[in-house]
């Protein structure tokens, strides 16, 4: 054999086994990455459900809100979950209905549905509780009535809550007057951190952005970091001091934006205080489908986090940020991490927001006067 015909010989044999050699390591890596995908997927698979309270779940939010919650759009679409449907014995019939209707939409992610009207057997070991069930305020009623009224109930599931919930269970109160019916609940559950309940304001939020991105034109995911401060009441306050508009052209302070201040200290103020009537009046019920999707913000950003540079408003405890007084539950503009809430501090408070924040503190610390009166009256 001549020297060249061998050389091309070793060329094929070691081009050959360098080939096979490439084979055999690509089919290793393909199945161990077939393998680790498939490990991985089933350890996804393999979540733990999370348990869902929601009180007065036969009533309007409820219905709207249960849904939302088993497709996912409160917890992500990786989180199974378990609801927990109260209700009172007269809406029994009502809340099985709605049981049978989560089993017919056949979602998923939803694992099971407890459907009771025993609030034990509803708080048994639920991590998120969503408190929409109260005595509604009816035509002639004096408001120290209603939340008389209120009060006993949020007593009563907060004792509940702290006896049969899972350890660090998250509260939202939706149920109006929902910071007193929070800090009620705050009361007669000391072993669920205080930073644990909350209320929502979250409706107040969005419905500020709505308003700023129709005055401005603009999409309502370009509106960032309007603040609801206070009670959600007609006293709250609408700050957009700090809430900037993103657009090509970079961002931009809604204020300058506007170049109206009677629009945004008056008009704004005054939409976003009265939306609540104003829906009621068109609708003849309260809002329902908005505070269901509110609700499912607040838990959804509460537990997965704000996005960078980005906070929402939260009714929660404070602890004196902004000069409120320390332990009312007051909504202020947060951030949320690892599911932690913590309160935007350092922000720039002029005289007209002062005055606003502290008007929306007075009604607070009023309610809470009259809560307590209830609570030593009933005692
Ligand atoms: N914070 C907010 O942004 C906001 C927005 C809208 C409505 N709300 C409030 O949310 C609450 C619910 O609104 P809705 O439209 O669903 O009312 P709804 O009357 O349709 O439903 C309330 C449900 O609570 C039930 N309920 C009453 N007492 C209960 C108890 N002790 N335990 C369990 N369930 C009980 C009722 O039977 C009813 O099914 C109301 O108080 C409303 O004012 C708050
Ligand atoms: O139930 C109400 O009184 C109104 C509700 O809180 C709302 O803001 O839509």
């Amino acid at each position: 054999m001549e020297n060249s015909q061998l050389v091309e010989k070793i060329g094929v044999y070691l081009n050959s086994e360098l080939v096979e050699k490439i084979g055999v390591v690509s089919v290793c890596f393909i199945l161990s990455y077939l393998l680790i995908k498939h490990i991985w997927s089933s350890v996804k698979m393999e979540k733990e459900p999370t348990r869902v309270l929601v009180t007065g779940a036969a009533g309007q939010i409820g219905y709207a809100l249960v849904p939302m919650i088993a497709r996912g759009l409160m917890l992500g679409p990786e989180q199974p979950v378990i609801l927990h449907l109260l209700d009172i014995e007269p809406a029994a019939e009502a809340l099985n209905g709605v049981k049978m209707e989560l089993i017919d939409a056949a979602f998923p992610l939803l694992k099971d549905v407890i459907a009771t009207t025993d609030v034990v057997e509803a708080c048994e070991g639920v991590n998120i509780a969503i408190m929409l069930g109260g005595f509604p305020r009816k035509e002639g009623m004096e408001r120290k009535e209603v939340m008389s009224k209120n009060i006993s109930i949020y007593k009563a599931q907060a004792t509940a809550l702290e006896l049969n919930a899972a350890d660090n269970c998250k509260v939202l109160v939706v149920a109006n007057p929902a910071n007193t019916n929070a800090l009620i609940l705050k009361e007669f559950a000391p072993s669920i951190p205080e930073n644990n309940i909350t209320c929502l304001t979250m409706l107040d939020h969005n419905r500020a952005i709505a308003q700023i991105a129709d005055k401005l034109n603009v999409h309502v995911s370009d509106v960032k970091n309007v603040i609801i401060w206070g009670n959600h009441s007609s006293t709250l306050y609408p700050d957009v001091n700090h809430a900037t508009v993103t657009s090509t052209d970079g961002k931009k302070l809604v204020r300058e934006l506007v170049a109206n201040d009677h629009w945004v200290n008056k008009e704004l103020v005054s939409r976003v205080q009265q939306r609540g009537a104003a829906i009621i009046k068109a609708r003849k019920l309260s809002s329902a489908l908005s505070a269901a999707s509110a609700a499912c913000d607040h838990v959804c950003t509460w537990v997965l986090g704000t996005k960078k540079g980005t906070w929402v408003s939260m009714g929660v405890y404070s602890d004196g940020s902004y000069g409120i007084q320390p332990g009312l539950i007051y909504s202020f503009p947060v951030t949320c991490k690892n599911g932690e809430w913590s309160i935007v501090q350092g922000l720039k408070i002029d005289e007209f927001s002062r005055e606003k924040m502290d008007a929306t503190e007075k009604e607070l610390i009023e309610e809470k006067q009259v809560a307590y009166s209830c609570l030593n009256s009933s005692a």
